[in-house]
């Protein structure tokens, strides 16, 4: 008989999920977190964060994939605008950022791009940086770095789920367990 997958409840506002885990490296098993395709989620988490930006922020940062509906979210109810960095290069980008990620969750080595005129929004900004999750930090770590690049300064972390330790001074609505 194989043995059942552990899954972990969660409930933000009044949704529930049992979020499945995936077996990475030799970190164990972690809780998958998945805004895209789940705008129930989506919605409880944005508005449940909403106390949680900094007062001073006049933009907000994403990346793809994941976070990226949720700062749409978080955007439309704070009337923030928000820029998004990219995991690819576009062709159609114009002397974009280029920033090496030094470590993520799933081990896998990543570049942020942002674009040029992107960038220019950030330029003089209290930016604060949203994301799904943060587990090692390496994500968080780059985007700061993009805002720094760009000119402008990081009011803070907002985050829906930390999972594990950060020495980064997060905003987070839950933690997680780094592995199961
Ligand atoms: O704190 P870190 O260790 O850097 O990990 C956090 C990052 O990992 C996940 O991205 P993922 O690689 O799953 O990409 P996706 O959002 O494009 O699916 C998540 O969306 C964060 O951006």
């Amino acid at each position: 008989m194989t043995a059942p997958v552990p899954a972990l409840r969660i409930t933000v506002g009044d949704v529930t999920r049992e979020l499945p885990t995936v077996r990475v490296g030799n970190v164990g098993r972690v809780p998958l977190v998945e805004f895209i395709g789940d705008s129930e989620l989506t919605n409880a988490a944005a508005q449940a964060m909403l106390p949680l930006i900094p007062e001073e922020t006049e933009v907000l940062l994403t990346v793809v994939t994941n976070a990226l509906p949720l700062t749409h979210e978080i955007s439309d109810r704070s009337g923030l605008p928000y820029v998004v960095a990219r995991k690819k290069r576009r062709t159609y980008m114009q002397d974009p950022l280029i920033q090496d990620v030094p470590s993520m969750t799933l081990g896998v080595a990543e570049t942020l791009w942002l674009d040029g005129p992107h960038a220019a929004r950030l330029k003089g900004k209290q930016v604060a940086i949203v994301q799904d999750v943060v587990a090692t930090g390496g994500t968080a770590q780059a985007l700061a770095r993009l805002v720094e690049r760009a000119g402008g300064t990081v009011a803070g972390y907002l985050v829906a789920f930390k999972q594990g330790e950060s020495p980064l001074p997060l905003r987070y609505l839950q933690e997680l367990p780094r592995s199961l």
